[in-house]
C-alpha cells in the first residue's frame, strides 16, 4: 500500500507531515471525460487449465473466448487471493468481501482475518471495551459463542475460536456454550465431524481449567443463521429458535449423533444444508439455551452473512421476526460488521477502516453512476465496494438496483439466477443515457459453483456468458469503454486437486472429489469497447497486479487520474 503521509528529515529530525486531501482528480491525459464505462464483475470467475472438471471451459462462452483473444493488450490475469487482497497468506483462497473491497477501494487493507489474529496474539483483544463488556458475564452466567465452525477463512477461523475460548477461559468464564454452523462451501462437503471433533478435544482441556463447555446447538450455514441481504429472515428466525430458546425439531445429546442420524435420514443432505438441532442434556433440556445476562459473541469476523443476525442479538426494536421474549444479554460481534449504523454496539476487534473508495471519488467528480445485482449478492457491489458502507453517497448522483433472488428454490435448481435480468437492466442503464459508470455482479459461477453441482455450474456459466454479451452489446452501441473482472474463482475449479500434479484427487470411490469452495486462481481482466483510445493497453510492467489495481484503471476510463494513494493503473498509452 502507498503511504498515506509524507515523513522527511528537517535539521536531523525526522517529521511527518499529513498529505492534503483532495476529492477533486486530474484529467487524464489520453482518456476524455463522458465516456460510458460498464464495470462488469463475473462472481467465482477464475481462470485454470482448461481440463473436463473446469465449468468454464466446458460451457459454452462464446463472448469470453472472442475476449481472451485479444490478450495481452487488452486480457490479462489479475491475483484475486491472499497478500493481493489483504488475507493474511497466500494459501487463503480469495472471497466476495475482501475482493469487492479492493476493487472498489483500489487499495489493499488488512482485512477481518488478519486483524483478529493480531489481537488475539497480542492480546488486545482482551484489552478492549468489547471484551470488557462481556467479560462482566463471567462470574455468574454463561458465555455463548456462534459462528461458523470451519477453517475455511473466508467468515471465521477454528483456530481463533479456540483461542478465544481458551482466553475467556483463563480470565474468568465458567461456563461456554457454543452454538455451531457447519460449513461445507468454504472447506470440503461432509468435513463437519472433524471440525466438531477437534472443538470437542478442545472442550477437555478448558474443562480442565475449572470451565463447563460444550456445544448446544447447531445446523448448516445455508440453513440456519447465516443468511445474508435480507434475502430471507426465516433462516435467521430458525437460528434464533435454536441458539436463544433451545427449540428445534431435531434433539440429540451431542453434535455428532445430530449429524450422524440426521445424514442417515437424508444421506443428500450436505453439511450447508443442515436444518437446525438442539443438544440436549439426560434430562431431555436444552443445553444451552440464551438466557437473562449471559454474554453472547458471534464469532464470524465476515459481515454480510452476521449482519442479521446481529441485528437480532442487537437491536431493541426489531421487526423482522417473533423473538419471543427477548432476554437481557451482553452482545459483542468478533468485529463491528456495520460501523455506520454501529452494528453491533459492541464488538471485540476494529474493522478496518476504508475509506475514499472509488464510488466517492466519482460523486466528487459528479460521474453519475449506477449499481445492480440480485439479492444474494446485491451488498457486494454497493456496500462492500463501498467499503462495507450502508448507503449511497449521493442520492442524486447514484442508483442503486437490487433484482430479487429466487427464493426456495437451490441454486443449482435454477443456475441461470437472475443474470439476464441483471444484464439488461445494466443495458437500459446504459441507453438511457443518465449514467456515466454501470456496475454488475453477476452471481451465478459462485453461487452455483458453491452447490459442487457440475452440470449446473455448466449451465450457470453459459448464462453468465449471454448475460455478458447483452452487455457489451449496449456498450458498443453507446460507444462506451468496458471492464470485465472476477472477485475471485469458483466456476474454474469443481475438482480438489493434487497441489503438485493438478490432477485431480479420487474418493474411495474412485470419484473425483467435489471442490464447493473458492479457489486460490487469479482472475481475468479485460477491458475493451470502441470508446476505449486508440493506444490504450494493459501494461506489462506489473505482473503481480491484484484486484486493488482496476479501480485506478476504471478512474482512468471516466477521464481522470487515479488519486495518488491508489494501486497504479493497470493501462498504458502507446502511440502506434
Ligand atoms: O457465500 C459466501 O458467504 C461466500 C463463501 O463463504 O462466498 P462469497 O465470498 O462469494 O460471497
Ligand atoms: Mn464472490
Ligand atoms: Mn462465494
Amino acid at each position: 500500500m502507498s503511504p498515506s503521509n509524507l515523513n522527511f528529515e528537517l535539521k536531523g529530525t525526522k517529521l511527518t507531515m499529513e498529505r492534503p486531501h483532495r476529492w477533486r482528480l486530474r484529467h487524464h491525459p489520453v482518456c476524455r471525460r463522458g465516456k460510458k464505462v460498464m464495470i462488469i464483475i463475473l462472481d467465482g470467475w477464475g481462470e485454470q487449465i482448461p481440463d473436463d472438471f473446469n465449468s468454464i471451459n466446458v460451457a459454452p462462452t462464446p463472448t469470453m473466448d472472442a475476449l481472451k483473444k485479444t490478450a495481452p493488450d487488452r486480457w490479462r490475469l489479475v491475483r484475486a487471493h491472499g497478500l493481493s487482497v489483504g488475507l493474511p497468506s497466500d494459501e487463503d483462497m480469495g472471497n466476495s468481501e475482501v475482493g469487492h473491497n479492493a476493487l472498489g477501494a483500489g487499495r489493499i487493507f488488512t482485512q477481518g482475518a488478519g486483524l483478529v489474529d493480531q489481537a488475539l496474539a497480542t492480546g488486545k483483544l482482551y484489552e478492549g471495551a468489547g471484551f470488557k463488556y462481556i467479560s462482566s458475564a463471567f462470574a455468574q452466567n454463561t458465555l455463548h459463542l456462534m459462528g461458523l465452525l470451519s477453517d475455511g477463512g473466508v467468515h471465521s477461523r477454528l483456530d481463533q475460536l479456540l483461542l478465544l475460548m481458551k482466553g475467556c477461559a483463563e480470565r474468568g468464564a465458567k461456563r461456554i456454550r457454543v452454538h455451531i454452523l457447519l460449513d461445507g462451501r468454504d472447506v470440503a462437503p461432509g468435513s463437519a465431524p472433524k471440525y466438531i471433533d477437534i472443538l470437542e478435544k478442545e472442550f477437555v482441556d478448558i474443562r480442565n481449567m475449572g470451565c463447563d463447555a460444550c456445544i448446544a446447538s447447531g445446523g448448516g450455514r445455508m440453513a440456519v443463521t447465516m443468511d445474508r441481504y435480507e434475502n430471507d429472515w426465516g433462516v435467521v428466525k430458525i437460528g434464533w429458535d435454536a441458539q436463544v430458546r433451545g427449540e428445534a425439531p431435531h434433539k440429540f445429546a451431542t453434535a455428532m449423533e445430530a449429524l450422524k442420524n440426521l445424514k442417515e435420514a437424508n444421506p443428500k443432505l450436505d453439511d450447508q444444508y443442515f436444518p437446525p438441532f438442539v443438544i440436549v442434556g439426560p434430562d431431555g433440556n436444552a443445553e444451552g439455551p440464551i438466557l437473562d445476562n449471559d454474554a453472547v459473541v458471534s464469532f464470524n469476523f465476515r459481515a454480510d452473512r452476521m449482519v442479521m443476525a446481529a441485528k437480532a442479538f442487537d437491536l431493541e426494536e426489531f421487526d423482522k421476526f417473533d423473538r419471543g421474549v427477548m432476554p437481557k444479554i451482553k452482545y459483542a460481534g468478533m468485529l463491528q460488521y456495520d460501523a455506520d449504523i454501529e452494528l453491533p454496539k459492541h464488538y471485540l476487534v476494529t474493522p478496518p477502516l476504508i475509506e475514499k473508495t472509488s464510488g466517492e471519488y466519482l460523486v466528487h467528480n459528479y460521474v453519475k453512476s449506477w449499481a445492480c445485482s440480485e439479492t444474494v449478492k446485491f451488498g457486494h457491489v454497493t456496500f462492500v465496494w463501498n467499503g462495507n458502507r450502508s448507503g449511497m453517497f449521493s442520492s442524486s448522483l447514484e442508483k442503486y438496483v437490487e433484482i430479487p433472488s429466487n427464493k426456495g428454490i437451490p441454486f443449482n435448481d435454477n443456475p441461470e439466477m437472475k443474470a439476464i435480468a441483471i444484464a439488461e437492466k445494466a443495458r437500459d442503464a446504459l441507453l438511457s443515457g443518465k449514467f456515466d459508470h454501470v456496475r454488475v455482479n453477476i452471481a451465478n459461477g459462485d453461487m452455483v459453483g458453491h452447490t459442487g453441482d457440475f452440470k449446473a455450474t455448466i449451465s450457470a456459466c453459459e448464462a453468465v456468458d449471454r448475460a455478458v454479451k447483452i452487455m457489451l452489446d449496449a456498450v458498443e452501441e453507446v460507444k462506451g469503454i468496458f471492464l470485465i473482472t472476477a472477485d475471485h474463482g469458483n466456476a474454474e475449479d469443481m475438482v480438489k486437486r493434487n497441489a503438485k500434479t493438478g490432477e485431480p484427487i479420487l474418493n474411495s470411490a474412485g470419484e473425483p472429489e467435489v471442490l464447493t469452495s473458492h479457489t486460490c486462481n487469479p482472475v481475468p481482466c479485460i477491458i475493451g469497447g470502441p470508446g476505449l483510445p486508440k493506444g490504450v493497453k494493459f501494461r506489462t510492467d506489473l505482473p503481480n497486479a491484484g484486484l486493488a489495481n482496476v479501480a485506478a484503471t476504471f478512474i482512468n476510463f471516466h477521464g481522470f487520474e487515479a488519486p495518488w494513494d491508489y494501486e497504479p493503473t493497470l493501462i498504458e498509452y502507446k502511440e502506434d
